[in-house]
């Protein structure tokens, strides 16, 4: 039995930083839970818009105001004319978070937060659009596409897939989808929501909230993750070779990305579920490479070093097994975040205090300034 994570010492760690009644990270051992709901009955029983209405208005809809819901997410899937010429502009070869960093910015100018009473329908529009944002620019730089932003897809995962494939999903993807979406949806105090809420806590605008937190989620350490795992898995061709990877890599000290956590000692809640996606669509594509090799790096993992794979490392092979481009797995991990972050937004503002800690000095004492010429 591994012992308990110490969360103490550098990066803020195991410190206080403020209230929510979003959910809870790790509590007693391993558990993940939404406004008191365990995400594995979520991810098994429910739909991701429901998950966001739960994040953003409070509670589960019920059927009337799921539909409502729904409606209204579909009727703001669309792009403004001028976001789209600004997303034609940013070159193939621009890291596909700095454009949603820019699609968010953009919104926020030309359909701007004017008052805190309008948080909710902001946050909906974001939510509603941030697929098309992603998928607008990626296929118009890739592909030459002007591609329209708008579907019958009911639901945000087989939008997405439906705008980036340019036909109608497989049941069975729009399911993993949306199990994917609902497990990325919200994680407490993590680096980009509390970026958010630092944001927030100065009264500034959710569009600037929200970019803020695109640039946190972007690193390698938080939400660049998914993309880094595939990266190295795609290397090896075989589970031996994996492991003898692995190894080598630990030897280097190198950081194997999707796995370990801040919070987390043992396992990551999430990681079991998206798991048992990969392993399926695994089959369902036919893989003898990919998903063997991922287990052999869990395993190996393990047995090294007792680091278990966060929620990112089996997105991984999930998103490639649905012909999902690398580089776009991360924002993806923004269209669902997006919901959580707005919602700590609300949260911060509805109790607010400037967030502003303190820094303990390790400078030079105090001197004298030597005029330019003597020094
Ligand atoms: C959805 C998400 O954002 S989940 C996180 C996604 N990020 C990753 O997968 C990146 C890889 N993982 C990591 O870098 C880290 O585990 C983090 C950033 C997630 C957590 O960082 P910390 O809380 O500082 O890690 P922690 O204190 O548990 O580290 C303990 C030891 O394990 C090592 N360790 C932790 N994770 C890893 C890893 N993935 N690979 C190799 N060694 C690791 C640390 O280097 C540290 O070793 P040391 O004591 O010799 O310095
Ligand atoms: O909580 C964290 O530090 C990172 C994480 O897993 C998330 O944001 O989903």
């Amino acid at each position: 039995m591994a012992e308990a994570k110490v969360l103490s010492g550098a990066g803020l760690r195991g410190q206080i930083a403020g209230q929510t009644s979003l959910s809870t990270v790790g509590k007693e051992g391993a558990g993940l839970t939404y406004r008191g709901y365990d995400v594995r009955d979520l991810a098994d029983q429910v739909q991701f818009e429901e998950v966001a209405y739960l994040l953003l208005y409070g509670e589960l809809p019920n059927k009337a105001q799921l539909q409502a819901y729904v409606t209204k997410l579909k009727g703001q899937r669309d792009l403004p004319q001028a976001l789209k010429e600004v997303l034609e502009r940013i070159p193939a070869n621009a890291h596909p978070m700095d454009v949603m960093r820019t699609g968010c910015s953009m919104l926020g100018n030309l359909e701007p937060e004017e008052s805190f009473e309008q948080q909710r329908d902001k946050a909906d529009r974001l939510l509603a659009a941030f697929p098309a944002i992603m998928v607008y620019w990626y296929r118009f730089s890739h592909e030459g596409v002007r591609i329209d932003c708008t579907t019958d897809e009911d639901t945000l995962g087989g939008h997405f897939l439906a705008l980036l494939h340019g036909k109608k999903p497989s049941e069975l993807h729009v399911k993993v989808m949306n199990v994917s979406l609902i497990l990325y949806a919200e994680h407490e105090f993590n680096a980009s929501t509390f970026t958010a809420r630092v944001c927030a806590s100065t009264l500034s605008d959710i569009f600037s909230c929200v970019t803020g937190a695109i640039g946190s989620l972007r690193g390698p350490l938080h939400g660049g993750a998914n993309e880094a795992a595939m990266d190295m898995i795609e290397r090896w061709k075989s589970p031996e070779e994996a492991r003898a990877g692995i190894l080598g890599m630990l030897e280097r000290k190198d950081k194997i990305m999707g796995f370990g956590h801040a919070i987390y000692s043992v396992s990551d809640p999430r990681n079991e579920v998206i798991k048992v996606w990969a392993k399926q669509l695994a089959e369902e594509v036919g893989d003898t490479v990919l998903y063997p090799v991922s287990v052999a790096v869990d395993e190996t993992m393990w047995e090294q070093k007792k680091l278990f794979p966060n929620a990112d490392f089996y997105h991984a092979s999930a998103y490639h097994f649905m012909g999902i481009p690398t580089k776009l797995f991360t924002p993806i991990f923004v269209c669902s975040r997006v919901t959580g972050w707005t919602a700590h937004v609300f949260e911060q503002r509805a109790n607010n205090r400037i967030i502003r800690p303190s820094a303990e000095y390790v400078g030079v004492e105090q001197r004298k300034v030597v005029p330019l010429a003597q020094r």
